[in-house]
């Protein structure tokens, strides 16, 4: 039969996952909680290394080429309630997107092993 699409293919291949964090990063700068934390950020290479990244994660032919998680958010001090911001407009993004239910939840996973270094603990 049809094979099943992998994770990588249900958000789009590369160019649906540009399209997810461009979104995110809307989201991101709408959002009194989270963005001050990125004033001066560069914009171009954030929306770059961050689409890397989660097409690496969803097992796309992508390889992320940016600092590492613990590094870059080494002194950001970033809460709780900061990083479930983030993981909710990236959710809110995949919905716009048109990504399914069950292949956000996937991608949403498959970024809790990044959490204590995001977090700093
Ligand atoms: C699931 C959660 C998160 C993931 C997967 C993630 C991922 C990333 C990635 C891949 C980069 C590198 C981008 C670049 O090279 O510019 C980055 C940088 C950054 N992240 Fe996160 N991040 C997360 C959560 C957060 C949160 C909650 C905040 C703040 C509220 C945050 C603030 C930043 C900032 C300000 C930078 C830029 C740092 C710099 O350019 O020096 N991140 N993040």
């Amino acid at each position: 039969g049809t094979p099943e699409p992998t994770l990588y293919q249900q958000l789009g291949e590369r160019q649906g996952i540009a399209r997810i964090v461009e979104d995110l990063l809307y989201r991101i700068v709408e959002d009194d909680r989270i963005n001050h934390q990125f004033k001066g950020v560069n914009v171009a290479q954030f929306h770059r290394n961050l689409t890397d990244q989660l097409c690496e994660l969803s097992g796309g032919p992508c390889t992320y080429t940016g600092r590492e998680m613990r590094e870059l958010h080494a002194d950001m001090a970033i809460t709780d309630t900061q990083f479930n911001a983030l993981a909710e407009h990236l959710i809110l993004a995949m919905e716009e997107n048109d990504v399914p239910t069950g292949a956000q939840n996937r991608m949403i996973k498959r970024l809790v092993p990044l959490y204590p270094d995001i977090r700093n603990l």
